[in-house]
């Protein structure tokens, strides 16, 4: 057992744990307007519960290479009222994806149980607000920014630039007053990395776990699962399936996902065979 508080409920961190990817960019509730945003974000959340999900992510900021930046109105006006729909109507623990001060404060006070921020609090007051929040931190690395980092990204040891980057976040945040025993590691697959880097990482994911903490791995439907197979993002399960299955062997235990019910199935398996003394 190595039980991790999210908020009032915590999780057992020696299974593996699905986090579900609801998305509440304007731009993916492209379902013709039948639904208001709102319900189709409560709908897909309820499927995701339904199929397995320990965590459902809520992210209000598109991370793509090239994605125009998000207003802080902007994010507080995306992420929260789905925020607190969710905690009104369900029993489940809800991650924030955000760098921003405010968005982090607000949804701690609205219920949320982990704090997602693919920039490792390097924002101008995310530390002291993510100190203040008492929540777990997932802390991501990133090489650069989203508009530009793909371009010839380059490493002189990524496993060993990751981990010292992360570590260097570690050590910023238990000076502000963030206890170790929240911070979860994600080596960031695909921001700031090319193929051979992503494939290196997931390789040595138990790297990240030696250093004494959790990792998540978020890899589904990336650009990396296409280069490998060659196919179109609606076509990636398999491939994501497999590389989160590699990340299992190697320790990573939440996975960060848009396919939870396979996955949730897969991980039942492999964790149930691999506790079988
Ligand atoms: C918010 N967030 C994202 S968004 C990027 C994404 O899904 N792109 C994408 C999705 C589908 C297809 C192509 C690209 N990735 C991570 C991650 O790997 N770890 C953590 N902790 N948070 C994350």
């Amino acid at each position: 057992m190595s039980l991790m508080l999210f908020g009032d409920k915590s999780l057992d961190l020696s299974l593996p744990h699905v986090m579900g990817i609801l998305n509440v960019t304007p731009d993916s509730f492209s379902d013709g307007g039948s639904f208001s945003s709102l319900d189709s974000a409560l709908f897909q959340t309820q499927k995701m519960i339904r199929e397995g999900a320990s965590i459902i992510d809520v992210g209000g900021e598109s991370t793509r290479p090239g994605a125009t930046p998000v207003t802080m109105s902007q994010e507080l006006d995306r992420v929260l009222p789905v925020l607190e729909a969710i905690k009104e109507r369900f029993d489940i623990i809800v991650s924030v994806d955000t760098s921003t001060p405010e968005v982090i404060r607000e949804s701690a006070t609205l219920g949320a149980g982990l704090i997602n921020d693919v920039r490792a609090l390097e924002r101008a007051g995310a530390l002291e607000a993510a100190a203040q929040a008492d929540l777990p931190i997932c802390l991501m690395h990133m090489k650069g920014v989203p508009q530009t980092m793909q371009v010839k990204p380059d490493y002189s040891s990524v496993v060993a630039d990751v981990s010292d980057y992360l570590m260097s976040r570690v050590v910023v945040c238990e000076a502000a007053g963030v206890e170790r025993s929240r911070l979860i590691l994600d080596p960031g697959i695909g921001f700031g990395k090319s193929l051979e880097h992503n494939l290196v990482l997931l390789s040595h994911t138990e790297h990240f776990k030696r250093l004494g903490f959790d990792v998540l791995i978020g890899v589904s439907r990336k650009t990396m699962i296409g280069d490998v197979l060659n196919l179109p993002v609606d076509q990636r399960l398999y491939g994501t399936m497999g590389a989160n299955a590699a990340a299992y062997t190697k320790g990573a235990r939440i996975f960060r996902v848009h396919d939870v019910k396979p996955h949730v199935e897969m991980l039942e398996l492999m964790s149930r065979i691999e506790r079988e003394v």
